[in-house]
């Protein structure tokens, strides 16, 4: 199938001089979600603006629904929605005339059917004819989405959509977000909450220093990277690591009452049950034992430490 965005050895640098992204090149897939993570600087925003248009690239091309966005932008930029990161909207608008104004700048004709239902799934509609400074920061939020959805885009980009935004907002919008992947739309974020990466995406893409370091499905991005943590709780404290179980890759916890085991969810012998019978072989005993899978977080900080290094 052919991606809905196709960006081919994308570079972009400054008049400043300085080189924002450097021979990117990415395919998404109708559908699905790909959170973009980096840290601060990485050149993701310079990505998304990119390609809605908003930033010339310096080389490379990039289409959207097979339209160049250069050549052909008009037809490109109606197949996207962006929601950026700052909140601005008009004070004294209406949130519904907010919403058919910007379907209207896209040169789409009025359809107040579609715009109720848009604000309907948003749970803006009682809200409609209230003035935008009079919504909460969630309210607002939401807003963004209505006003980048008013076109009925494939493609939604989200830059930080929930920076500064607390908790139950912050489910509020991947509620939000998970229903319009559900409706068929591709979904481009950019977050520094790595857990709801690690909730939402399908796909993960790395970029760091201009780079797209990796791009995994989810799943294959913990299985290959990721690293499962043995716990072993020990009924009695020990001093020191006995001299039988050196050279194992076995942490002892300072106050000596815990072993901690890394090994590699891939591996057909992970080698738990020999260790646990070698515990016992030696008289420990064990009180408890747990297990832990390296986050998504721990992954990408040791890929881009990796990179700094
Ligand atoms: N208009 C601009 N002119 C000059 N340099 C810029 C401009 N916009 C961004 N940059 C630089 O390009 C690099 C990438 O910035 P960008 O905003 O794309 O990063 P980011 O990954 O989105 O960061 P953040 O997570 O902080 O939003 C940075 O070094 C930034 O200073």
């Amino acid at each position: 199938m052919r991606p809905i965005i196709d960006i081919d050895h994308v570079s972009k640098r400054y008049g400043s001089g300085t080189v924002a992204l450097n021979d990117v090149s990415l395919q998404i897939e109708e559908g699905e979600i790909l959170a973009l993570l980096g840290p601060n600087g990485a050149g993701k925003t310079t990505l998304i603006s990119i390609i809605c248009g908003l930033v010339v690239p310096s080389g490379g091309t990039v289409r959207v629904g097979g339209h160049d966005i250069g050549r052909d932008w008009r037809a490109a930029r109606k197949l996207i929605g962006l929601v950026p990161q700052e909140v601005a909207l008009e004070p004294f608008e209406s949130v519904i005339d907010c919403v058919r104004f910007t379907r209207g700048l896209y040169g789409e004709p009025p359809d107040d059917a579609y715009i109720e239902q848009l604000l309907r799934s948003l749970a803006l509609w009682d809200k409609r004819e209230a003035k935008t400074r009079e919504l909460s920061g969630g309210m607002k939020r939401r807003v963004l989405i209505a006003k980048a959805l008013s076109h009925r885009p494939k493609v939604l980009f989200l830059d930080e959509p929930t920076a500064g935004v607390d908790v139950t907002l912050r489910r509020e919008m991947w509620q939000v977000v998970r229903q319009l992947r559900a409706e068929g739309v591709t979904i481009i974020l950019t977050t520094h909450y790595l857990e709801e990466a690690e909730d939402m995406a399908d796909r993960i893409g790395v970029i760091n220093r201009g780079e797209l370091l990796l791009v995994r499905s989810k799943d294959a991005l913990m299985g290959e990277f990721g690293k499962k943590r043995l716990t072993v709780s020990l009924s009695e404290p020990l001093a020191a690591l006995p001299a039988e179980l050196a050279g194992r890759g076995l942490v002892l916890s300072a106050d000596g009452r815990e072993l901690g085991y890394d090994y590699d969810t891939r591996a057909e012998r992970t080698g738990i049950a020999h260790l646990l019978a070698e515990l016992a072989g030696l008289g420990l005993a064990v009180r408890d034992v747990s297990t832990k899978q390296s986050s998504l977080e721990e992954i990408f900080m040791s890929l881009v430490e990796e990179e700094t290094v």
